[in-house]
């Protein structure tokens, strides 16, 4: 058996060889943008909350810049059924009705983003919450939901069509964390409910950024889903595109927005587990990685 010094000893030299696998990822990564899209269906529990918190400091000390962008959905639609209000989804997007807008936008912006960014500051004055209407952060077109390859109009819903990047690059430099909401005015200043993970994306190519990762509640992309054996752990842009078209509403949204990004420049896209504390800093600052990534 064992003994208790022997053992101890084994754990110790566990973290350290941690910390020593983390140094090439520290150095390449130190000074770069990193989006993360954090889920509603990964923001369940308060404890994965408090641990997300935490990391989103961790890469601020070591020198990268994170942007937070978050999503709601189940939250959204827990507040419309307390409203007496109904959810529908088309091809994945919330179907928005002028009523349902002003929902989206209270639930996004004043509390999924006000806790989150709670929740970062009690390690300091780190996370300014925003969403798409602050400083013209983005400008929304209106787009149509597909269902079954036919364009189907789902009210209030944009996607970006344009991206003031001085929004957010000027907090950065502050040494802020941007918790960003995905409402936005289109041209006319009309407010439009822009899916998270879509947000996301587009914002990953505006801000020039290393990485975007997209947590959620799901071990990464199944290329059968639900068999988990069908776990694809790497794949390019031009194998996801051969796919998009056969995904689901949870993860097309999210194949999309991590097409459009590398395509878009950004070296490297992820669907990560939400579900699993600091699977972030696992896929950041280890060789394996963690969950899906795409790469050009
Ligand atoms: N091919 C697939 N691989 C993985 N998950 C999939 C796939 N197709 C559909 N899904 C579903 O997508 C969900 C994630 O999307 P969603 O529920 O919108 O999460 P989020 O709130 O994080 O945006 C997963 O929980 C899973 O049920
Ligand atoms: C147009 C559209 O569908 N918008 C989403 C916005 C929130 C979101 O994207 O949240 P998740 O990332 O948690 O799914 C919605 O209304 O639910």
């Amino acid at each position: 058996m064992m003994n208790n010094r022997a053992r101890d000893l084994g754990i110790a030299l566990g973290k350290a060889s941690t910390l020593i696998e983390a140094l090439p990822w520290l150095s390449r990564f130190a000074g770069s943008t990193v989006v993360v899209k954090y889920g509603g269906n990964a923001m369940i529990d308060a404890e994965l909350q408090r641990s997300f918190a935490a990391d989103m400091v961790f890469l601020r000390t070591v020198g990268i810049h994170p942007v937070v962008v978050h999503g709601g959905g189940p939250q959204i639609s827990a507040m419309l059924t307390r409203l007496g209000m109904e959810s529908e989804f088309r091809g994945g997007l919330r179907v928005t009705t002028p009523e349902s807008a002003d929902v989206v936008r209270m639930v996004l912006v004043g509390q999924v983003g006000r806790q989150l960014v709670g929740l970062i500051n009690e390690h300091g004055p780190f996370a300014v919450g925003m969403s798409g209407e602050d400083a013209q952060l983005f400008t929304a077109v209106r787009r149509h939901a597909m269902v079954d390859g036919e364009p189907v109009d789902i009210g209030q819903v944009g996607d970006v069509a344009h991206v003031n990047p001085d929004a957010v690059t000027d907090l950065i430099a502050a040494g802020r964390i941007p918790v960003i909401a995905t409402v936005a005015p289109d041209a006319d200043g009309v407010v439009h409910n822009v899916n998270a993970d879509t947000a996301a994306g587009a914002l990953a190519v505006a801000l020039n950024a290393r990485k975007l990762i997209v947590l959620t509640d799901v071990e990464g992309l199944y290329a059968n889903y639900p068999d988990p054996a069908s776990l694809v752990t790497n794949l390019t842009a031009e194998e996801l595109k051969a796919l998009l078209p056969t995904l689901d509403a949870g993860m097309a949204p999210k194949m999309e927005a991590c097409h459009r990004a590398v395509l878009g420049g950004v070296p490297a896209a992820h669907v990560v587990d939400g579900r699993v504390p600091h699977s972030i800093l696992l896929e950041i600052f280890t060789s394996e990685g963690f969950g899906t990534m795409v790469t050009p």
